[in-house]
């Protein structure tokens, strides 16, 4: 394994009820060191898969979450009701399965404008809903593609490495359509206190072997290194596969 600065755990689940119920004890212990020192728990989510795992965390968890506020990690360039959007995707989810959960707690992106109005005004709204360019999430909830991909931010784009200033940035050249989206920097996403990789499925079993144990840098997802946060990877056994196969296997929970 790579030597890590920050805390790194990493729980490979035996079912899809125990991966769930991960994800709901770490909602519940991030949500309650949050709402300890401040009125308001910021989480970012991502698309995918984890629509579905992470509704049902919330459901399970019985967690009350009018205090919260969901940032979208990244946000496909289409319409808010576009079949594409991630806000939609969460919207139609939670509205069917956690009605108490409102929409505005959902912080979407204005994909009215144009593409880089749209990075710069989402930035802008987290800064405002923060009250600071310092931005710290309390927690990040990321997914991570085939390709070693998180966020927006993919393999072979010169990007996702950029040491920049800007929170958000336009995504022109995506080569999982859209084409088109906008999405948070690296040195956003590091500054986090929490951040949590849920992966699942075959496909990914050898990526999350090359990001998570091999540190390949050649993949996006390599850079999620917190600079004070801790990092935390949930997997299904079928992504889990080659952590559990690998000479690391006894530093690692089976649950
Ligand atoms: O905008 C997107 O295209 C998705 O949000 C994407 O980035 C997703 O998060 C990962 O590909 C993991 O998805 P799965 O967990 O469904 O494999």
């Amino acid at each position: 394994m790579p030597s890590r600065k920050y805390p790194f755990h990493v729980n490979v689940a035996e079912t899809e009820d125990i991966l769930v119920q991960s994800l709901s004890e770490i909602l519940e212990r991030c949500s309650s060191k949050a709402l300890k020192n401040r009125q308001t728990f910021r989480v970012g989510i991502s698309g995918g898969s984890l629509v579905q795992l992470l509704t049902r965390a919330l459901v399970a968890s019985k967690l009350k979450t009018d205090c919260w506020k969901f940032f979208f990690c990244d946000e496909r360039y289409v319409p808010d009701d576009d079949n594409e959007s991630t806000f939609n995707a969460y919207r139609t989810e939670m509205h069917a399965k956690l009605p108490t959960i409102l929409e505005s707690q959902l912080i979407k992106a204005n994909t009215t404008i144009s593409l880089d109005a749209c990075a710069c005004d989402y930035a802008a709204r987290i800064i405002d809903e923060f009250g600071t360019s310092c931005v710290v999430f309390d927690l990040l909830l990321l997914g991570m593609g085939p390709d070693g991909h998180t966020c927006s931010l993919f393999p072979d784009r010169p990007q996702f490495q950029v040491h920049t200033e800007q929170l958000v940035i336009p995504i022109r050249d995506s080569p999982k359509p859209p084409l088109e989206r906008i999405t948070f920097t690296l040195p956003l996403i590091n500054n986090a206190n929490d951040v949590v990789f849920v992966v699942t499925g075959a496909s990914k079993a050898d990526v999350v072997k090359r990001v998570f144990i091999d540190g390949d840098k050649s993949f996006p997802s390599a850079w999620v290194e917190p600079t004070h946060g801790n990092l935390t990877l949930i997997t299904d056994k079928a992504a889990g596969a080659k952590l559990l196969s690998s000479d690391c296997s006894t530093s690692l929970n089976r649950c």
